[in-house]
């Protein structure tokens, strides 16, 4: 069983447009909604894997309301913490070729009552969980620490945290010494505060968060692929995708697939590479189902050039 703990959940809008142009009224050709947030699309990602997940989140408002019928009508399992403010909704201007361009709304304030309330739903649902992943930026109200203090409480009971976060709440939740961390290329230059720009590069600013207090780092590097720097060493790897749909998700189903797969050595990482370049070839946050799962376009480098020059 793996938990996931979306404290930032959303109504993700994607809209298709032809070009985007800064300060014009421009028509979508096509919009859709899905539910988001990165630890919920990390369980729609098992749920289409057929890996048991649940998803824990707070909702509130009628777009809190959409989100878990959402959410329910692709059969997930749910506890959903009804809470004061309205959830989120974040808009996705896709253009041909995978270029989207975000819109993240801040998100709702959580309250401390609101949050203590999470906090306890997180851990009922632990008890026997293999792993519990927090995921995604932090909502108004949410200390810095929140996942630092998932990882003390969970660790005693053997339940493994992967942290996937960015700014003070990736820094934070590193001190606590997370089982993972996934950081993406622009995440980790922030945690190291250096530019990434070779493989060497990512490897060393992966080592750096390891000697912060992460056991294992994966970072994923979009059509770069993910480098996994772990008490096994460094393995790298790549699937490449010739048209990619929309690349929105893809860091969520990566995470999902090396989850799934053991969350260790190169059979994960195979496994992550796979789901997240399934991911890049559907639109939107669509999660990929089995059958859009392709695991011969995968290729892992054990000993990995570190001089690569880095393309996204
Ligand atoms: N253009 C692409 N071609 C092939 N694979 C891709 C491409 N973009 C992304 N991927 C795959 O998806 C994974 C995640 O991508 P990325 O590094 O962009 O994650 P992210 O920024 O965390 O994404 P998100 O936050 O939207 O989930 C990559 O490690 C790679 O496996
Ligand atoms: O604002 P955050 O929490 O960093 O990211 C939220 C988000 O962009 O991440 C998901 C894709 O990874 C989307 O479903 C969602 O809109």
């Amino acid at each position: 069983m793996i938990v996931t703990v979306t404290l930032n959940p959303s109504l993700d809008r994607t809209m298709e447009v032809d070009v985007l142009a800064r300060g014009q009224v421009i028509r979508a050709r096509s919009a859709r909604l899905d539910p988001g947030g990165k630890g919920v699309n990390v369980t729609r990602a098992l749920l289409a894997g057929r890996v048991p997940s649940v998803a824990v989140v707070p909702v509130g408002g009628p777009e809190g309301d959409r989100l878990r019928q959402l959410l329910l009508a692709e059969g997930l399992t749910v506890r959903a913490v009804p809470v004061a403010g309205h959830t989120r909704s974040n808009v996705t201007v896709a253009e041909p070729g995978g270029v989207a361009t975000k819109l993240n709304e801040p998100g709702a304030r959580l309250s401390h009552g609101e949050l203590a309330e999470v906090a306890r739903v997180v851990a009922a649902e632990s008890a026997g969980a293999g792993w519990v992943a927090g995921c995604g930026s932090l909502p108004p109200g949410v200390p810095d620490d929140i996942y630092a203090q998932l990882c003390r409480r969970l660790a005693p009971a053997g339940i493994r945290v992967a942290v996937d976060s960015s700014g003070p709440a990736l820094l934070a939740a590193l001190a606590a010494g997370p089982d993972l961390v996934k950081p993406n290329r622009e995440e980790l230059a922030e945690a190291v505060g250096s530019p990434v720009g070779r493989l060497a590069d990512v490897v060393a600013a992966a080592r750096q968060l390891r000697a912060r207090g992460a056991r294992s780092v994966l970072v994923s590097l979009g059509a770069d692929g993910a480098v996994l720097v772990d008490d096994d060493g460094v393995i790298a790897g790549d699937a490449p995708v010739e048209n990619p749909k929309s690349t929105v998700g893809a860091g969520d189903a990566l995470l999902a697939g090396f989850l799934a797969a053991g969350a260790r050595g190169p059979r994960a990482l195979a496994e992550a590479l796979a789901w997240g370049a399934a991911a890049v070839r559907l639109p939107a946050s669509r999660m990929p189902r089995r059958p859009d799962i392709r695991r011969d376009i995968v290729r892992i480098h054990a000993r990995p050039d570190l001089d690569q020059r880095l393309m996204t």
